[in-house]
């Protein structure tokens, strides 16, 4: 078994087409308007229909309107929301998809508040990522070995942050995840893929067999 890879941030169809034939599993769209890649609700819906039979379309947010995100799911056929800012337990569930919890790991405190999430509401999985000043994107890892005893305690955990193809095998044989994510490992530019890295980050990240 392999990990899933999740691409997060991308912008144009291209690049949601080479990520999937790349091999990622998930693709993130991103719907908070500071970021630099973030996408209106046409482009978000044009790109979301790149998915596959299989595949996973995130939406990611950060502290917006329970309506904003219904709308933008229902517009867009998202299937499933990543809440990246400040929400709390109560705001994760609601949207009528799965929900990843995003929190921001800088100390064992925000791991430990990442264990309240855990069974609440809609949440489907964690998304574990460095302390970012604008909340995420920004390639700041965190101490893995803080979030060792997450991953396998039950709960699906995704390990972002600074990752790129040269450390994501590393960051999976020490975390154990139930998947990665990335967003400015493999661009070159804010939301724009270099899908060189993409194939690379891919290929990486999945050749740790996760049974052994
Ligand atoms: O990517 C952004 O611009 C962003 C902005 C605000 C909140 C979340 C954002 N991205 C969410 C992600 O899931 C990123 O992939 C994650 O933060 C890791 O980013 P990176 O360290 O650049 O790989």
């Amino acid at each position: 078994m392999s990990v899933r890879v999740k691409v997060c941030g991308v912008t144009r169809l291209s690049d949601a087409v080479a990520a999937w034939e790349a091999g990622a599993d998930a693709l993130g769209l991103n719907f908070y308007p500071k970021s630099p890649r973030y996408l209106d609700i046409p482009t978000a819906a044009a790109l979301a229909r790149t998915r596959p039979p299989l595949g996973t379309v995130l939406g990611v947010f950060v502290n917006a309107s329970p309506d904003d995100i219904r709308e933008r799911v229902r517009a867009c056929g998202l299937t499933a929301v990543q809440l990246h800012g400040d929400e709390p337990p109560e705001a994760c569930s609601g949207y009528g998809v799965p929900v990843i919890k995003a929190l921001r790991i800088a100390g064992p405190e925000d791991v430990a508040r990442a264990r309240t999430y855990v069974g609440v509401g809609d949440v489907a999985g964690l998304l574990l990522d460095g302390a970012s000043p604008g909340y995420g994107g920004g390639g700041v890892g965190f101490d893995w070995s803080l979030v060792a005893g997450l991953a396998g305690s039950g709960v699906p955990v995704l390990v972002a942050g600074g990752l790129k193809p040269s450390n994501v095998a590393e960051a999976v044989r020490a975390t154990r995840p139930y998947g990665v994510d990335v967003a400015s490992g493999v661009e070159s530019a804010p939301g724009i893929k270099d899908v060189e890295a993409v194939r690379a980050f891919v290929r990486a990240a999945k050749s740790i067999n996760l049974w052994e």
